[in-house]
């Protein structure tokens, strides 16, 4: 269980995150939306324990992050997948992070197969492509087994199989009652994977509801949420002239 208490962050003048409050309950995949700039990872980051709100709090069952015992055992995070020493191999960047969070060497090469990564196991991480990046990112957010994920972007350049592999995964990793919590801006693709969603426009709550019923208000998903973002939407094109 995951829980946002009136989560704030000012940088400046500017309000990145605006009182947000949202509970995302175990079971199944909560997606995370809103325009550019709206807040998502600056969320994100303060679950994660990396940026501090000046009011509010983020918990993961009932505790900031900070104050986890085993962090890497209780939230499982994909943030930045090029977070890893490009001169380490996948296996020795796996097994570090293993040994420093008490967790069984075993588990490396599980989440190695999980993720399709055991062929290249042994090659360096600096080596791999974007979507082999990603695939290592979801490897580490594996590795202790947590009850919490938390996925920024996942299919970020990943291929068609790769897209669908993630979405079945978290698919089944919320059917093992975790709680799953998954940014993206691909709403066809949120669509697909997730059963509730959570929507923010500048850093403020716009709607906190299951796909059905907010595609059920329109047309479509798409259109659900423009209607609902088309007043806090700060970075769109025009046509080339
Ligand atoms: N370190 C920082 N310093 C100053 N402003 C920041 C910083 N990080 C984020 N912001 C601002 O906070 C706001 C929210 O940014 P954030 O990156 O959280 O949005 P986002 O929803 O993840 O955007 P995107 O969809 O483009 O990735 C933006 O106005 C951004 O410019």
């Amino acid at each position: 269980m995951m829980e946002l208490r009136e989560l704030t962050k000012r940088y400046g003048d500017r309000v990145a995150v605006d009182g947000l409050s949202v509970r995302v309950q175990p079971g199944v995949v909560t997606g995370f939306l809103g325009p550019n700039g709206s807040g998502k990872s600056t969320t994100m980051r303060m679950i994660l324990g990396l940026d501090a709100p000046d009011h509010g709090a983020a918990l993961i069952d009932g505790v900031p992050y900070r104050e986890l015992e085993w962090p890497l055992r209780t939230v499982g995070a994909l943030l930045d997948a090029g977070a890893f020493h490009p001169g380490r191999s996948g296996r020795a960047h796996l097994t570090a992070l293993a040994a420093s969070n008490d967790i069984p060497g075993t588990r490396v090469e599980q989440v190695l197969r999980t993720v399709g990564l055991t062929e290249a196991a042994s090659r360096r991480a600096g080596t791999y492509s974007l979507g082999m990046r990603q695939r290592l990112g979801v490897a580490v957010a594996l590795l202790g087994d947590p009850g919490v994920l938390l996925l920024d972007e996942p299919v970020n350049g990943l291929d068609p199989e790769g897209i669908r592999w993630i979405r079945d995964l978290l698919r089944g990793l919320a059917a093992e009652g975790r709680t799953v919590f998954v940014s993206s801006h691909l709403i066809a693709e949120m669509a697909l994977t997730a059963h509730r969603l959570v929507v923010i426009g500048r850093g403020r709550l716009l709607a906190e509801t299951t796909v059905a019923e907010l595609a059920a208000a329109d047309d479509n998903l798409e259109d659900a949420f423009f209607r609902l973002t088309s007043q806090v939407t700060d970075y769109r094109g025009t046509e080339a002239s």
